[in-house]
């Protein structure tokens, strides 16, 4: 594939953004680009709304499995780019469609000159929730192939373009899902002593929450409490009745997690009695944090040398992959692949550059020939 359409395809898939396991559309088009590609040696099985695309090797003696994400956001995409997204209040903004690109791109190249080992790509759904990995892991579809090792990259909008990033251990935190609903009284707003004001019960729970933080957790372990989304009220002169916070919990140690959820527990409890109100709290999807084996990284930092793509060392960040679960089973690891946007993941102005999409193909197919 030339650059001119490797472009075509990534802006096609802008435009077609779909949620976790509802990604039809794309898995239409995927197939239907791979179906182009014409090789006899591509073996394709579909999984829920992702695919496995299996390419035998010359003289196998392991399988090498790489794997993309093909989910989008629920974002408004704000960039004003001619192929800005077609699906209203959805957004690529975290970049899984370049994602998408460079895996066509790769699976264009192993197919049409493979190697001696099997390669398996994966197109993953519902990365950003409720988690693909886990489930594609645990299928029989997957189970049959015995993958002796797996890597993936995720796009870095803070580097540049020819530059990769990785590091040995912890590349990505453990996640956990927060959603949190307040029950109590409405009533006129002219009366608060009649009622349990859920607005004001809400708002004080997400200042203090972040006492868990900065009071609960030693200053030298890390951990992150965001509410991302507060819904609450109906009208401005009635009290609300509910309110729901929606959020993400990060941490570097899976046991902080453990202490982070039994504070919350704790202020729970203590929020409902001091405001006269029942709160449910649901943790929904959970991420394992990213290891990488220490073996791939040093040999990948070797291949890009070698490769003339400038390779740094990364520092663990408090994003969550759910590429997590494939590494507690097979060993392997991610990395970043440097698009240089002024605007970061999950913006609605996010605008990764496309050059990088070369460099993300020229890094995947050297560091599965290097096997
Ligand atoms: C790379 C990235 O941005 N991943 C997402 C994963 C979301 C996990 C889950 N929905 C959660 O919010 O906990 C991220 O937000 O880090």
């Amino acid at each position: 594939m030339n650059q001119e359409q490797l472009i075509e395809i990534r802006r096609s898939l802008h435009q077609i953004p779909e949620l976790g396991f509802q990604e039809v559309k794309t898995q239409a088009f995927l197939l239907e680009e791979i179906e182009k590609m014409g090789r006899e040696n591509i073996n394709i099985t579909k999984w829920k709304t992702g695919l496995f695309v299996f390419i035998k090797g010359k003289n196998p003696k392991k399988t090498i499995a790489y794997r993309t994400d093909i989910d989008g956001l629920p974002i408004t995409e704000e960039t004003g780019l001619a192929f800005t997204s077609e699906h209203e209040g959805r957004m690529h903004a975290c970049g899984h469609d370049l994602h998408m690109t460079i895996a066509l791109g790769a699976l264009d190249e192993i197919s049409a000159t493979p190697i001696d080992d099997n390669v398996l790509f994966i197109f993953q759904p519902a990365e950003e929730g409720p988690g693909g990995a886990e489930p594609m892991l645990a299928s029989d579809t997957f189970k049959q192939w015995n993958v002796d090792q797996i890597f993936a990259l995720h796009i870095a909008p803070e580097l540049p373009v020819g530059t990769v990033s990785s590091r040995a251990g912890i590349l990505f935190a453990n996640t956990s899902e927060l959603f949190i609903d307040f029950k109590g009284k409405g009533g006129h707003a002219a009366y608060p002593h009649l009622t349990k004001d859920m607005i004001v019960t809400a708002s004080s729970f997400v200042t203090q929450l972040q006492q868990i933080i900065s009071r609960k957790i030693d200053p030298l372990d890390s951990g992150v409490v965001t509410i991302g989304k507060m819904t609450a009220g109906t009208v401005q002169n009635i009290i609300a009745e509910t309110a729901r916070l929606e959020g993400t919990i990060r941490t570097l140690q899976p046991e902080t997690m453990v202490i982070i959820k039994k504070e919350l527990e704790n202020f729970i409890k203590g929020f409902e009695i001091a405001y006269d109100c029942h709160i449910e709290v649901d943790y929904g999807a959970m991420y394992y944090q990213v290891s990488n084996d220490n073996e791939y990284v040093e040999k990948f930092a070797q291949v890009m040398e070698e490769n003339n793509i400038t390779f740094v060392e990364a520092d663990p960040a408090m994003t969550g992959e759910d590429f997590g679960y494939f590494l507690k089973e097979i060993p392997g690891f991610m990395f970043w692949l440097g698009v240089d946007s002024t605007n970061g993941l999950h913006h609605s102005k996010l605008n990764p550059k496309e050059d990088a999409i070369q460099i993300g193909i020229h890094a995947v197919t050297a560091m599965i020939r290097k096997g």
